[in-house]
């Protein structure tokens, strides 16, 4: 069997074993914050691969005890030229990438070593998935809401800043790759291009943010979003991250009519983010309790892999696996015969 057959077996595998929809972690860059890490920093939570991997690695172990099935990694804003404006070599860039990586498997896998023998958990041998960021979350100007990244971006560019990011990501073996908060048909299209010109062989999710619950932020329709990415075999998964929860099922029956790929979905708080004060501004927020009513809606519209974004917690995830992992109540009619 060749190797792509067998990344894609293991997202199936997981899909089969969590009943048809598998729990995203939550919040990541939140939960560091919940600690005590300061990420007000260009970096934002990639800032925690240089001061302190520790962290990183206790808040994926955080998620994962909260039931979640895949762990997004640290590098949602870790990207070279980040990297090197603050002085560090290409080789120390990349072995931090490679690092995000190798922290959050020997967290699966310390997990999933105390888990395993034991009977009578609800626990799944969690997945990774790498985290892209999109280039607007790395201009850390707030446009991967806006999807505005000016007239000099071609998708050149896109796919120069994105290409060996990808290569040493995928290099560091994760099971699965997220792109995540692409606000834009191009920077869509130039992830599709890239996981082609690259020869990636594990699957990847492509996540939309949208601020008006109808299009992807730069005004475009997701109908032009998505007829351009099925045409790609490489992208086993299409979805929405870090938007508010509000919109999510709606969004799903959208994307059910445009789409045979898997549905994703990992909705923000509701609280949006101020790009230039750089804070979370309260909005019609979703509590756990919330999680828990719409969860199972947005399995049962479609969704196959259902998590949490910015300003969710390990608390909110195990609300939602909690409430989708419960096993149906079997009918007295069955539990007398
Ligand atoms: C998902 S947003 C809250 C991430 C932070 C943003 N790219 C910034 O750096 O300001
Ligand atoms: N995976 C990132 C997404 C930010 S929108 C995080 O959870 O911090
Ligand atoms: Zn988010």
């Amino acid at each position: 069997m060749g190797r792509e057959k067998v990344h894609a077996l293991l997202l199936e595998d997981l899909l089969e074993k969590s009943g048809g929809c598998a729990v995203v972690d939550g919040g990541f860059a939140t939960q560091l914050e919940k600690h005590g890490a300061s990420i007000n920093d260009p970096l934002w939570s990639a800032l925690c691969l240089i001061k302190d991997p520790d962290l990183i690695k206790r808040v994926h172990l955080e998620y994962l005890e909260a039931g979640a099935d895949i762990l997004v990694t640290s590098s949602y804003q870790a990207t070279l030229p980040g990297f090197l404006s603050r002085g560090l070599s290409v080789e120390e860039a990349e072995s931090l990438l490679e690092k995000s990586v190798t922290i959050a498997v020997e967290a699966r896998d310390k997990f999933w070593a105390s888990k395993k023998r034991s009977s009578g958990h609800n626990y799944n041998r969690a997945l990774i998935a790498a985290s892209i960021g999109s280039y607007g979350a790395y201009l850390a100007d707030g446009s991967e809401y806006s999807g505005n990244y000016g007239p000099n971006v071609s998708i050149e560019k896109l796919k120069d800043f994105h290409r060996r990011r990808l290569q040493v990501l995928v290099e560091a073996g994760p099971d699965l790759l997220a792109f995540e908060t692409i606000p834009n048909k191009l920077e869509a299209q130039a992830c599709v291009e890239l996981l082609d010109e690259e020869n990636i062989e594990i699957p990847s999710w492509i996540c939309f943010s949208s601020v008006d619950g109808e299009n992807a932020p730069s005004g475009e329709s997701f109908r032009e979003c998505l007829d351009m990415i099925n045409k790609s075999n490489k992208v086993s998964a299409v979805g929405i991250n870090c938007a508010p929860p509000h919109f999510i099922l709606s969004l799903i029956q959208r994307f059910k009519e445009l789409t045979d790929k898997a549905i994703v979905v990992y909705p923000n708080s509701g609280e949006i983010w101020d790009g230039t004060a750089k804070r979370w501004l309260p909005s019609k927020c979703f509590d756990d309790e919330k999680f828990v009513q719409f969860a199972p809606k947005w399995r049962d519209a479609g969704a196959k892999l259902i998590g949490g974004c910015c300003r969710t917690t390990p608390s909110t995830v195990r609300s939602i696996s909690k409430v989708l992992k419960a096993k149906k109540p079997v009918s007295n009619i069955r539990q007398i015969a």
